[in-house]
């Protein structure tokens, strides 16, 4: 359980582009099967950004909408799990330089998809350790592009957008106020995204196109399926209560939901159903529209309920995580007051 106090003074989010899905379907990139189990209407697709140089936009954002400059802040984080565009090089320390510039640690997080919400919980207990401390940028950049990734086809049931996203967080104030975070794991499941393949010697080194439904199968085959979803479900209910228990909230008192980007499918059985969430209170209506922004679907998805004005004081936010590993984290944010919605 973190202790002392923790607040959100800022958000950001960079995003290129949208390609709608049915385009993809129909010039054969995309399987019309896999898309309309998904559900999802458009992916955001980079032009050449990288994944770092969108955090870098992002982080701006969230910096120049929490009126924090280099003395606010006391902790970079970036989370990322794909190629941040070289090949031995500090994204941190790239994103802190092109946006912040000050002198604090800048260090990566990569929890895959959780890494986001796994910086958020870093962050507040780095942040606890020394009164002297009282701000951190936390930034997710990925750009899921060919030839390694196939943003349609690496993951069938999750389609991979490109985007930055950034957090200010505080311990003295912000708009919004974090009650909780948990983060528990399951690193029984680890070989899910491994499968029956030897340690490589370089990237893509099993196979040029990263395909991780081949892992999942090999990993199934011998962990079996049932036990796998119920494991993976077991994990994502025990961070829930952990965090709404933490925040002294009830599923009931929540009002809005932040989801992990992915397909309806995959969504249906592990949020929507299992905790009986309506859909209109989630973000999943705008997610389907994004994709899977690796790291940072937590940031974006807050960013948006901020940015449509859907939230006022008192309203309450779970923010949801899941990564490979498997990680899961969950938030309990309030929003305290309304953000000025002009530079939004
Ligand atoms: C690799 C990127 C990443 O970290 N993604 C988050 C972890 N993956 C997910 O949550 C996707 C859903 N998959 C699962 O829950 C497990 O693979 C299951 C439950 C074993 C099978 O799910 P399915 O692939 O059939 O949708």
């Amino acid at each position: 359980m973190n202790t002392g106090e923790l607040y959100v003074r800022g958000t950001g989010v960079w995003l290129p582009p949208a390609e709608r899905v049915a385009d993809a379907v129909a010039d054969g990139r995309c399987d019309p099967a896999v898309a309309r189990a998904t559900r999802m209407e458009s992916v955001t697709v980079s032009a050449g950004d990288a994944g770092p140089e969108m955090a870098v936009r992002a982080a701006r954002t969230a910096l120049a909408r929490a009126c924090a400059g280099p003395a606010d802040i006391d902790l970079v984080l970036h989370a990322s799990f794909y190629h941040q565009g070289f090949d031995i090089w500090a994204p941190a320390s790239y994103v802190q330089h092109h946006s912040v510039g000050n002198h604090c640690p800048a260090m990566e997080v990569r929890q895959v998809s959780n890494g986001g919400m796994a910086a958020l919980d870093l962050a507040w207990a780095y942040l606890a350790a020394d009164p002297g401390r009282s701000g951190a940028l936390l930034t997710t950049g990925d750009r899921f592009c060919p030839p390694g990734f196939d943003r349609w086809r690496s993951d069938p049931g999750t389609f991979y957008a490109d985007g930055g996203t950034a957090l200010v967080v505080s311990r003295r104030s912000g708009f919004a106020r974090v009650r909780s975070v948990a983060t528990v794991s399951a690193p029984d499941l680890e070989g899910m995204h491994r499968g029956d393949d030897p340690f490589a010697a370089a990237p893509l080194g099993h196979r040029p196109v990263v395909d991780l439904e081949a892992h999942k199968r090999d990993f199934l085959a011998r962990y079996g399926t049932s036990p796998a979803v119920a494991r993976v479900s077991a994990g994502q209910e025990t961070v829930v209560k952990q965090a709404l228990a933490e925040a002294g909230l009830g599923l009931g008192d929540v009002d809005r939901f932040v989801l992990p980007h992915l397909g309806h499918r995959r969504l249906q059985v592990a949020y929507l159903a299992k905790f009986g969430i309506d859909p209109d209170r989630t973000t999943w209506s705008w997610s389907r529209t994004v994709g899977h922004l690796g790291a940072g679907d937590p940031f974006a998805g807050l960013d948006h309920l901020v940015s449509e004005g859907s939230l006022g004081p008192g309203d309450t936010c779970l923010l949801f995580g899941v990564g490979a590993g498997f990680s899961w984290s969950c938030a309990v944010v309030e929003i305290l007051t309304r953000p000025d919605r002009r530079d939004r």
